[in-house]
């Protein structure tokens, strides 16, 4: 027997009747309790991205996205001066620390926990070793920014590339459909329900140890060649891509965040606008109405189609003022316009009561890769 979950939304836009039918059907699937919408939703297949979902005992891996453990890594940096033969010298490096598909070495990582199935196991050999410490396409990015005080950071995006995506696929080919709501599930207390908990365990740790091998790559070639310093103190380090098992007083639930942050009281993390708009550092208020979440970026306000048929390059060059890019690259990056993506100002403001600002960061240069 199914019954509606509770929807609780932030956001500053009414929201198009699309988002309005996932969420209504989303509250219909068997065991969702609540579901907390972040001001950053928007479409992504069948749950949109920027949504919070609370199950009792099933796990639905759309609720997570298919790039399990998705994440930011940010760092302050102690650089002598950024001006264009610096800057040109960065985006070179980049091009050369961080791939976007492949590695030239292999890498076996260790983690506490073994991948539950040989034909994943098989995909981790083929690619997953040789994508360690790759960036991916679409919106991962690089990114240096300076605070207000002109200090720089450093922020990588990335998540756990093709074998998350593998990890994913797997399951779901085993998983229950749920009549009312057409979603995919499994129990969480079935061997397959622990089977994909492990398997999503597995992918989160290797989205976080591809962003730190990112890290050492951009430190060891790039940095230290042009004299920055890699403050490791400062690191903040967090997935949005994600399900765990949480407490809200006396009860408890599967978290399913796809497109979300947890933080809890004054939990630091930060909240990118896009590659031309400003990034908020914040710490969270531990909003149990929202599931202790906030969202994890201002959220697309057009498709990447849209986008591209729609902003001119122009548009693009003038948004991206002041920011080194490779301009090589303008062309295939206008659907990562700052204007394909909703106002984060406005975004911010809708979500004061899950987040505080600590202080703001502008984009200084972004590398998305080829
Ligand atoms: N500072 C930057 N922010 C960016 C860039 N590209 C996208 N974004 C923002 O990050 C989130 C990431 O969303 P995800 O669903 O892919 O995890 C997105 O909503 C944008 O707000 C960028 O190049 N620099
Ligand atoms: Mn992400």
């Amino acid at each position: 027997m199914s019954s509606q979950a509770s929807i609780r939304k932030w956001g500053p836009h009414k929201l198009d009747a699309a988002i309005e039918q996932r969420l209504q059907r989303l509250a219909k699937a068997e065991g969702v309790a609540r579901i907390a919408v972040m001001p950053d939703v928007h479409l992504a297949g069948d749950v949109c991205n920027g949504v919070v979902v609370a199950s009792e005992r099933l796990i639905y891996p759309q609720c997570i996205g298919r790039d399990i453990g998705c994440g930011y890594l940010t760092v302050r940096l102690r650089e002598q001066h950024i001006d264009e033969t610096i800057a040109a010298r960065l985006l070179a490096g980049l091009y050369r620390a961080v791939p976007n598909c492949k590695r030239s070495v292999a890498v076996t990582p260790e983690f506490d926990i073994e991948l539950s199935a040989a034909p994943l196991q098989k995909v981790f050999s083929r690619e997953g070793r040789w994508q360690l410490g790759t960036l991916g396409r679409g919106n991962h990015f690089v990114e240096l920014q300076r605070d207000q005080e002109e200090q720089l950071w450093l922020l990588i995006h990335s998540g756990s590339r093709a074998i998350g995506q593998a990890i994913s696929a797997f399951h779901l080919r085993d998983a229950e459909t749920d009549s009312a709501s057409g979603l995919k599930f499994l129990d969480a207390d079935s061997i397959a329900g622990e089977h994909l908990l492990n398997d999503l365990q597995w992918a989160r740790q290797y989205a976080a140890a591809n962003r730190l091998a990112m890290l050492d790559a951009i430190e060891r070639d790039v940095l230290s060649k042009l004299d920055f310093d890699v403050h490791r103190n400062t690191m903040i380090h967090l997935d949005h891509n994600h399900v765990q098992r949480e407490s809200f007083g006396e009860r408890q639930f599967w978290v399913h965040r796809k497109g979300a942050q947890r933080l809890l009281t004054d939990q630091q993390s930060i909240i990118p606008g896009s590659m031309g708009t400003t990034t908020y550092a914040v710490a969270g208020r531990e909003n149990e109405d929202a599931l202790n979440s906030c969202s994890h970026g201002a959220g697309r306000s057009m498709s990447r189609k849209e986008a591209a048929k729609r902003i001119p390059s122009k548009t693009f060059r003038r948004e991206m003022n002041g920011v080194w890019f490779d301009k090589r690259n303008s062309a295939r990056l206008i659907d990562e316009a700052p204007s394909a993506y909703k106002n984060i100002r406005e975004v911010m403001k809708s979500q004061r009561d899950l987040v505080r600002i600590v202080e703001k960061r502008r984009p200084v240069l972004n590398f998305k890769g080829r």
